[in-house]
């Protein structure tokens, strides 16, 4: 299987610490037009283009028929319907029409899909909905007529290692998981939304991969997420050690005590979820409650922002899941990494430093009122006992006014315990003032970072200065738990940096009170904490924050460490996303 061209080990930044040993799978970007297929056409031609064309098109409309049939319930309906677009004789009219204008077959096809498309959006609602159907049927057709493979995420017939140069937040959420190995991607950082949805259902996933879409398809390779590492062909010797290594961990996930250092003081131990499933996924005792709901997961393919009536039976579900556990809920954070289709403003150029998350209450207050609405109305139907449990906080949250303003719309709704994340620099320097106006602050490291350092966190090529362990990211860390153990209110983290068990030593030393985490990330930091009284904490998050830089930050925290715990959990690496 190894060719000439073929890289031997490729190396990217691992998410995680699981492996994954299954054949390459890769995902085609959309089919770009070369110049040649652009050139107007020689009226002569036009008959066998339009052959072509019409070939490419009923070819493509077969093939979702056929993946239809094989597809349950709604995808089934979708792939149907999709197929349904690609027979239309209202298409083929357009395409023969711009075929006997000169056009080449590609090119018309791309031109009548974007005028069909054109008049959709134009339309709105439903009609406006089928645009993305259309631009899958106009990818596969383009390619048919080009004679290239068929372009997007591709149908998983097992266990299988998908491999992208990018994956869209939507591509990676219509994968059929259940057939993901590992995800690997040529772009992306360590807290991207690849990144992150691999570490939520603890799925491999190495980023930053140069030159993994080089490994011929089909190839059987071993992603090793702890060491960031492709292997095409692995030797038994490598596949036996990462299976000895996924049974270490699969003892450390045994222990599903409550958090707490080695002394007993106590650290939440919580998950982050996008969905409902993700809760029911977590089990009785895997994790102590959600700490982050990221409620935007839930409309990444809606069109229309969903209405009160829409929201509330899903959060009433979400709360049913939790069965009183608590479930900290972030409203709606669109914009900039997260594109919600109803949310994003079009003409931003600068979307990160935009009208994002609790900002889009300027230009569409109705968002939030309808999302805080949906869930008093849920809140307020759960036993007494229980409502305090749902913690609702905003993301992007600057100033205290903004704090304050958010805190009265909650409440107003019958939300008791409400809060703000941490994740601008200007709120994190003035969280005593925003947590006098709310119960909680949870601290978002993965923006604290992208905003503290000033760069931007889907930019794998500034992983270095994302890192959590950076002195100036920590301080704002520091000042916040500060705000709130003077306070007496709770203060936890929902970044990445919780999962990462020597980090989240230091932030318990630091004064966190809670980590939230994607589910697989629990057991080690479970078993980390165990091995570390709070005073021993403390002193790791002194040395770390004394270091002049994040290696050392890491390095000094390290050396502090419980020797077996450094050895079981294997800390002394390079750090990995
Ligand atoms: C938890 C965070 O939010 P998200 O990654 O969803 O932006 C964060 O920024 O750290």
């Amino acid at each position: 299987m190894t060719t000439a061209n073929q890289p031997r080990t490729v190396s990217g930044l691992g998410v995680g610490r699981s492996a994954a040993v299954a054949p390459l799978v890769l995902v085609r970007a959309a089919p770009a037009i070369p110049p040649d297929a652009r050139r107007p056409l020689d009226p002569a031609e036009a008959p066998a283009a339009l052959g072509l064309a019409r070939r490419a098109l009923a070819e493509v409309a077969a093939d979702f028929t056929e993946r239809a049939a094989a597809a349950p319930g709604a995808l089934g309906d979708v792939l149907r319907s999709t197929s349904g677009m690609a027979a239309d004789p209202e298409l083929a009219d357009r395409v023969r029409a711009r075929i006997e204008e000169g056009q080449g077959p590609a090119v018309a096809v791309d031109g009548a899909i974007a005028e069909i498309i054109a008049l959709l959006t134009a339309a709105g609602g439903l009609f406006a909905e089928r645009s993305t159907d259309l631009t899958s049927v106009r990818d596969h057709t383009v390619a048919r007529v080009l004679g290239l493979p068929a372009p997007g995420l591709p149908e998983l017939r097992g266990p299988s290692v998908v491999c992208a140069v990018d994956l869209s937040p939507a591509d990676t959420a219509s994968l059929d998981l259940t057939k993901v190995a590992a995800l690997v991607t040529e772009s992306g950082g360590p807290t991207g939304h690849t990144a992150i949805i691999a570490r939520q259902l603890g799925i491999p996933c190495v980023v930053r991969a140069a030159g993994a879409t080089r490994i011929p398809e089909g190839t059987v390779v071993a992603v090793d997420a702890a060491n960031g590492t492709i292997t095409p062909d692995p030797g038994q010797a490598l596949v036996d050690s990462l299976r000895a290594r996924a049974e270490g961990e699969r003892a450390l996930a045994e222990d599903t005590s409550p958090g707490a250092t080695a002394d007993g003081h106590p650290v939440a131990l919580l998950a982050n979820v996008g969905t409902v499933d993700d809760i029911e996924r977590l089990g009785p005792s895997a994790a102590e409650g959600v700490g982050l709901f990221r409620t935007e997961v839930l409309f990444l393919d809606a069109v229309r922002a969903p209405s009160r009536e829409q929201q509330t039976p899903v959060y009433a579900h979400a709360f049913a899941a939790a069965k009183g556990a608590r479930t900290v809920v972030r409203t709606l954070d669109a914009g900039a990494d997260k594109p919600l289709a109803f949310a994003t403003q079009e003409d931003e150029e600068n979307p990160a430093l935009g009208v994002r998350g609790y900002r889009l209450v300027r230009t569409l207050p109705e968002l939030l009122e309808e999302q805080l609405a949906a869930l008093g109305e849920a809140t307020r139907a759960l036993p007494a006992a229980d409502r305090a449990q749902v913690w609702v906080m905003a993301p992007m949250i600057s100033t205290p006014e903004e704090a304050r303003i958010f805190a009265r719309l909650a409440r107003a709704h019958g939300i008791e315990t409400v809060g703000a994340m941490i994740e601008v620099p200007a709120a994190a320097l003035r969280a005593d003032a925003i947590l006098a106006e709310v119960d909680f602050v949870s601290l978002g490291t993965n923006d604290l970072a992208q905003y503290t350092m000033a760069a931007d966190r889907l930019d794998g090529a500034l992983t270095d200065l994302l890192d959590p362990w950076q002195p100036a990211v920590l301080s704002l860390v520091a000042a916040t738990a500060r705000a709130g153990t003077a306070t007496r209110k709770p203060v936890g983290v929902c970044g990445e940096s919780a999962s990462d068990p020597l980090m989240a030593l230091v932030l318990t030393g630091l004064g966190v009170t809670s980590l939230s985490m994607s589910a697989p990330a629990l057991p080690a930091v479970r078993h980390a904490l165990r091995h570390h009284p709070l005073s021993q904490c403390r002193a790791m998050a002194e040395a770390a924050l004394s270091a002049p830089t994040a290696p050392q930050a890491r390095q000094a925290a390290l050396t502090l460490t419980a020797p077996e715990v450094t050895t079981l959990l294997g800390l002394g690496g390079e750090r990995r996303g």
